[in-house]
């Protein structure tokens, strides 16, 4: 699914009129009826709703919706905010259509005061959407302060008021909702880990948008959907043998972090490499043994850290180095050795990471159709202090091309850029996967993919929505509270059926 710009959303919204022979109005009853529905079914049956509206396309949604919820024998509450400003001419329809009722129709002015909320309403907020173009001021501003402070739930329609669409608004302020209902597609500002405060729960309604508009116009964003993930899916060919799937290097764990070691290698055994071998410090050996008698050991001279290559680098495909290998002067060392004979694409994770960030120049000899992983903290030691995830993405898009690999960017949605200067944010995961371990899950998984012969872009897209839908599988069975990393690769199995 395509993500589009501020522009785009308006060209799409012209297309669908011009396509559909209906008028924006039209449109704009379709969008509200369906954030009408949404309402009537999510939010509790006695709860009165009020509703603020700006004067332009947003607001009138919120007017035709204050129509539709009366409609619906509903108790409503409505207030336009700035009455005396320019109103758009579909806003304007509406509030003629909707003063015809009979309803009074409140006003939020600049100096008077601000209307009172009754305990249990419902706040639905259609002040500004995808026309905002300056930050929120005045009374729209305090407007929001007190919505945000009254403690009522507040569902925004398309976007939280003060919210840019692609551009960040951290710094001024933003409705903090509930949820937000957004038309047609997610929109970049919905999907960074820096509006989490703003954005609540993301519905996306679909309102019979063209579909040859999202079709025939070009985005460098995209959301990875099962439908994405699907069409790079390979199912394993029934003649096949374990020399089909590729043979995996992991260089993994330190004395007290085998678990890290462990967990990588067992995804990147569940992940499907046919050969799998774990170069770990000798005191790892008995419990990788023990515990994953599938994989075979490359077992280094040390008995607490990582030291030295193991023999034979061309018996491998690909290397995944980095969980739990510790920063010390010696594996650092290593990992430059391991950069200069990676018989193959390489997968760098955590203290791989952190050792590239004191060393930057060693990026040079990472090998083409690789993947690296770091979360916003990684990242900026590894590329530099950012001051938004807009930055960030675009940074992590630069890389990619640079690199010619796959960055991620991990996060809520995990963002995905792509050699090729797209990039994708995964819809799969939920909090549950939020602790130490999941990332060394998702190496072993990426690992494994590249292995089997999926490129940089196919692995990187493959393994993030897996290891996504792994943990969606396993907080079903769990809970996002009780699950484990381990349960995420119990789970691959649910994970893999989902892509049939
Ligand atoms: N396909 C769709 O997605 C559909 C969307 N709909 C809804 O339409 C809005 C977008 O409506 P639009 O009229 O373009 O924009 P807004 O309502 O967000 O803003 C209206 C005007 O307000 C002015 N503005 C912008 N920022 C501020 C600010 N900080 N303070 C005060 N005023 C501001 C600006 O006008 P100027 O003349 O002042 O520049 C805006 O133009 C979309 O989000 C959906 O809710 C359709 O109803 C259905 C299809
Ligand atoms: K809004």
């Amino acid at each position: 699914m395509k993500i589009f710009t501020a522009a785009q959303v308006r060209a799409w919204d012209a297309a669908t009129i011009d396509e559909q022979g209906i008028s924006s109005l039209d449109l704009m009853e379709r969008a509200a009826a369906c954030c009408t529905e949404w309402l009537l079914h999510h939010c509790p049956p006695d709860a009165p709703f009020a509703l603020f509206c700006g004067r332009g396309n947003n607001g009138g949604d919120g007017l035709a919706i204050v129509r539709q919820l009366l409609a619906a024998g509903r108790s409503v509450s409505v207030y336009v905010v700035q009455p005396g400003r320019a109103a758009s001419p579909d806003f304007a329809a509406n509030h003629t259509r909707l003063a015809a009722s009979g309803i009074s129709i409140g006003a939020v002015e600049e100096g008077a005061p601000l209307p009172g909320i009754p305990a249990g309403s419902v706040v639905v907020d259609a002040l500004f959407g995808a026309g905002l173009n300056k930050p929120l001021e005045g009374v729209a501003a305090a407007l929001t302060v007190a919505l945000n402070d009254s403690g009522a739930s507040i569902i925004s329609i398309d976007l939280p008021s003060g919210l840019f669409m692609d551009r960040p608004s951290t710094t001024h302020a933003v409705i903090r909702a509930t949820h937000t209902l957004t038309f047609g597609a997610p929109k970049l500002a919905l999907l960074l880990q820096e509006n989490a405060p703003f954005i609540g729960a993301v519905q996306v309604l679909g309102i019979g948008l063209s579909t040859r508009f999202a079709q025939e116009t070009q985005s460098p964003y995209f959301y990875l959907t099962n439908k994405e993930a699907k069409a790079r899916f390979r199912p394993r060919p029934r003649f096949a043998h374990k020399g089909s799937f590729g043979h995996l290097l992991l260089a993994a764990g330190a004395r007290g972090k085998m678990g890290a070691a462990l967990l990588a290698a067992t995804a990147a055994a569940r992940g499907g490499a046919g050969l799998l071998s774990c170069h770990i410090p000798r005191c790892g050996e008995l419990v990788l043994q023990t515990a994953l008698p599938e994989a075979m050991l490359a077992t280094d001279a040390c008995e607490d850290f990582l030291t030295e290559l193991p023999a034979d680098m061309d018996r491998y495909d690909v290397v995944a180095i980095g969980p739990g290998i510790g920063t010390s002067d010696p594996v650092a060392e290593l990992l430059e050795r391991y950069l200069q004979h990676s018989p193959g694409p390489m997968v760098l994770d955590a203290d791989a990471l952190n050792i590239l960030a004191q060393h930057p120049y060693w990026l040079l000899r990472l090998p083409p159709g690789s993947i690296l992983t770091p979360h916003p903290k990684e990242f900026d030691r590894l590329f530099g202090t950012h001051t938004s995830d807009f930055d960030r993405i675009r940074t992590a898009l630069d890389q990619a091309a640079a690199l010619k690999s796959a960055v991620l960017l991990k996060g809520h949605h995990t963002f995905v850029a792509l050699p090729d200067g797209t990039g994708a944010f995964n819809s799969t995961g939920n909090p549950g996967m939020a602790r130490g371990g999941s990332g060394d899950v998702l190496t072993g998984l990426l690992g494994a993919l590249l292995a089997q012969g999926y490129s940089a872009a196919d692995a990187a897209l493959l393994g993030v929505y897996l290891h996504g839908a792994a943990g969606d599988s396993a907080a079903a069975a769990a809970s996002a509270e009780a699950m484990l990393p381990s349960d995420l690769i119990l789970h691959l199995g649910n994970a893999f059926r989902r892509l049939y």
